[in-house]
């Protein structure tokens, strides 16, 4: 978790000992998880032993103004400040060879996140389509290379929307993990991974299955609570709640909040962030999309390996988490998809979803014509 992405000014309550009931139900009973699966969740602070923050007590008016400067149509766009954050955050296109020259002898695994990266922003959640070139483009992309969505949407929800079985999958903002139904090329190139094989095929992880009750009674208070504000709508991501503000009117947003507030009150093991336009609820875990991006590697065979070069692409505030891995790591690039300039630990840029495709197009095709062998001279 980071400061940057909680909704608060004010922490009352600091740190307090997640239960230690977490520990045995990091995993779904059942799940066909390999061993070596759970002992990383477990590795990776998931346990009863961590001790996470609690933050309660949220100033309204503090989540506002974080959402107000959140949103890309009110991100300081002075053109000076902007040219000067394009030079320290080059387009990913324009530097397209730079990057790929940087990944020389390296896997390429590719993260994306799903909202604002592979399908533009729209007022209707449940109508976040991506077009059919994305989906041509990325079903290349997976022919190549590892892929992963890692998206705050429920896991079978973003499924329904990219439609790709060959595709690993990260729900709920990395909470909820499972690799490809269908046999992925050899083409993908993990051939110099002997970890690899085919055991990813039943990888499953819910660091946070335990809370599955308690996020469904959150659900249906929050319906109950937020019906009575035009447009709001509360989205049940299974391991986390989304509160959407996008089609509230302004003056609503104070009393909107102060309702998620309070619910939240009660429920201490739930925390909020945020995102672009939304409120999100989840469990006080240290769990989140970077956490996922190095699990995925690590069940790629690639934890503590230089031979691996991830991109991860991410529109959003919980993206940064990622950013911030591979920025530590000193590994791969981080791209944020952003028209303005924000607080970033992304190395690159790319404008919208369809510069998105552009760049995932041409790295299929950069795939393609370095792996050709001439047939004649
Ligand atoms: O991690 P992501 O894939 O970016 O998911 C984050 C949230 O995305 C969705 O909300 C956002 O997109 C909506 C559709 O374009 C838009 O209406 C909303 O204002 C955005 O915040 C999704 O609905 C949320 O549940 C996700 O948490």
């Amino acid at each position: 978790m980071t400061n940057q992405n909680v909704v608060t000014h004010e922490v009352i309550n600091t740190l307090i000992a997640v239960a230690a009931s977490i520990s045995n139900s990091t995993v779904l009973p059942g799940a066909t998880v390999p061993e070596s699966m759970a002992v990383l969740g477990r590795f990776w602070g998931l346990p009863n032993k961590n001790i996470v923050k609690r933050l309660e007590g949220a100033k309204v008016s503090a989540w506002i103004d974080s959402m107000r400067a959140s949103s890309p149509t009110r991100a300081k766009s002075e053109s000076q400040e902007k040219r000067s954050w394009i030079l320290c955050h080059p387009s990913a296109l324009n530097t397209f060879e730079k990057i790929t020259y940087s990944s020389k002898g390296k896997q390429i695994v590719v993260f994306l996140d799903y909202d604002g990266t592979l399908s533009p922003i729209v007022a209707d959640p449940d109508k976040a389509f991506m077009t059919r070139k994305m989906r041509a483009t990325l079903k290349g992309i997976a022919r190549h290379f590892p892929t992963a969505i890692v998206t705050g949407r429920c896991r079978d929800k973003v499924y329904n929307f990219v439609k790709l079985a060959e595709l690993y999958y990260a729900g709920s903002h990395g909470m909820d993990i499972k690799g490809p139904t269908k046999s992925q090329s050899p083409k993908q190139g993990n051939t110099n991974n002997n970890n690899n094989n085919n055991n990813n095929k039943g990888v499953l992880f819910q660091p946070a299955s335990q809370f599955l009750p308690m996020i469904d009674e959150v659900y249906k208070i929050l319906l109950e609570k937020t019906k009575s504000v035009p447009g709001a709508k509360v989205e049940n991501n299974k391991f986390c709640l989304s509160v959407h503000f996008r089609c509230v009117d302004e003056k609503s947003w104070a009393a909107l909040g102060e309702k998620v507030r309070l619910v939240l009150n009660d429920y201490p093991q739930l925390r909020l962030t945020q995102g672009r336009k939304v409120l999100e609820i989840r469990p006080t875990i240290k769990w989140d999309k970077g956490k996922a991006l190095e699990f995925l590697l690590a069940s790629f065979g690639y934890e503590n390996s230089n031979d691996v070069f991830p991109i991860y692409i991410g529109d959003d505030r919980t993206d940064e988490d990622a950013f911030k891995v591979l920025r530590s790591k000193g590994q791969g690039i981080g791209i944020l998809v952003s028209r303005v300039a924000k607080e970033t630990d992304a190395s690159y840029t790319l404008q919208d979803p369809s510069e998105v495709e552009q760049f995932l197009r041409r790295l299929v095709e950069w795939k393609r014509s370095s792996t050709v062998t001439p047939t004649s001279v």
